[in-house]
């Protein structure tokens, strides 16, 4: 891998024209334009890697990434043309340290990291839908680049407060972009996204810009970590920025109706008081209810960073923390956090790499 990853790009594009040029009816299972496809792989390999020696951690990756394929329409039968491919470009690439051994191994690899996918596919199928239909039921523009769109799933769509899925309209056929859910599971069965337009953001553009209730979208599987622990009382201490404010919001309806009293503090960053475009539910939600705080936190000329923001609070060693938003708030959130004592495995967050595909 530290071969590869520096020429990382030149790896994908050869990987994949390997790939179109030997196998030309995969072409259609992949997007029109190919230039975020391009390096997810590179990235998951990169994952799977990284994780190589913990396997709870890679099987879990895989299983996930296995049973998200299925929406792509991914079969068995196609893994062995990706995998030659994929030998193909690495041996390509690698080729001062390439040999027989190496290329056992990748085989190895390949073939374990194949079988774990197409066996969490499989289980899936006999359990889930590859995808579902939604159709917009409500499409409200909060600020000039902020919507809240409400839908309607085809087929009941079981996740949990926290969690994101993957989605696409009808205007990018196969490209897939990453929302959290705004909402806790509600009884009525509609979702809801929070989607910010970013500059050059193909579907957060149409989804803000273009989408009206009428319009059918898709919808992958849930998935993501960042859920409450109902097991422990502990208190929450969430902190969300921009958009990264939906996935909390479902977080609080969720301690909401399961009738726990345990105190959740919550820290809301924008960039301006006219970007806090959901600040009056996350007030209302206060008002309902005594365990709940929120504190918006407005950049002021960034001089007060949003994890800046907590470390005039606490003490937050009781707390179990949540962090979302864009990459780099995730980033310094983390270390914020850290920093004030609370240990790794009690702060929650969906993976970066998967947001900085994520667009908004
Ligand atoms: N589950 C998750 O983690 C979710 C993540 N998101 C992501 O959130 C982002 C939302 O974008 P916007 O609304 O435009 O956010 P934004 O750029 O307006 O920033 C929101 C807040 O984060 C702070 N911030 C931004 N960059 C920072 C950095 N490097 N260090 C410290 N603080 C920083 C800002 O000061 C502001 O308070 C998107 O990237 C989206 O993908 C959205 C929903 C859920």
């Amino acid at each position: 891998m530290s071969e590869v990853a520096p020429v990382a790009d030149k790896v994908t594009s050869y990987f994949y024209a390997l790939l179109f040029v030997r196998h030309p009816d995969l072409r259609s299972l992949f997007p029109a334009a190919m230039d975020t496809q391009r390096d997810r792989l590179l990235k998951a390999l990169l994952t799977a890697a990284e994780h190589i020696d913990n396997t709870p951690v890679l099987v879990d990756y895989l299983q996930n990434l296995g049973r998200g394929h299925r929406k792509y329409g991914t079969r068995a039968e196609h893994y062995p043309a990706v995998g030659e491919c994929l030998i193909g470009a690495l041996s390509k690439y690698a080729s001062s340290v390439w040999d027989g051994e190496t290329e056992a191994a990748w085989v190895r690899a390949y073939t374990t990291i194949s079988q774990v996918m197409i066996d969490a596919a499989a289980a899936d199928e006999l359990r889930a839908p590859a995808w579902w239909y939604a159709e917009v039921v409500s499409h409200e523009l909060r600020t000039s680049d902020v919507a809240v769109l409400t839908v309607r799933p085809d087929q009941p769509y079981p996740f949990l407060a926290g969690q994101y899925t993957s989605l696409e309209t009808p205007w990018w056929p196969r490209i897939w972009r990453h929302y959290s859910f705004a909402s806790a599971p509600r009884s009525d069965g509609l979702l809801t996204f929070h989607v910010k337009a970013v500059p050059a953001g193909w579907v957060s553009n149409a989804l803000v810009h273009r989408a009206r209730p009428g319009d059918i979208i898709r919808l992958g599987p849930p998935a993501g970590s960042m859920t409450v622990d109902h097991t422990t009382d502990s208190g929450l201490l969430c902190v969300g920025g921009g958009t990264g404010i939906a996935p909390i919001k479902a977080m609080v309806e969720d301690v909401a109706e399961h009738g726990e009293r345990r105190p959740v503090e919550v820290f809301y960053g924008a960039r301006s008081n006219h970007d806090l475009y959901d600040i009056d539910t996350m007030l209302r939600l206060q008002q309902a209810h005594p365990w709940l705080e929120v504190r918006p936190v407005v950049d002021r000329h960034g001089l007060l960073q949003l994890p800046d923001a907590i470390r005039e609070y606490g003490p937050w060693n009781e707390y179990d923390a949540y962090v979302s938003g864009p990459p780099g708030m995730i980033r310094s959130g983390v270390d914020a956090l850290r920093d004030i004592g609370i240990p790794s495995d009690r702060i929650r967050h969906d993976s970066v790499e998967e947001l900085v595909a994520a667009e908004g």
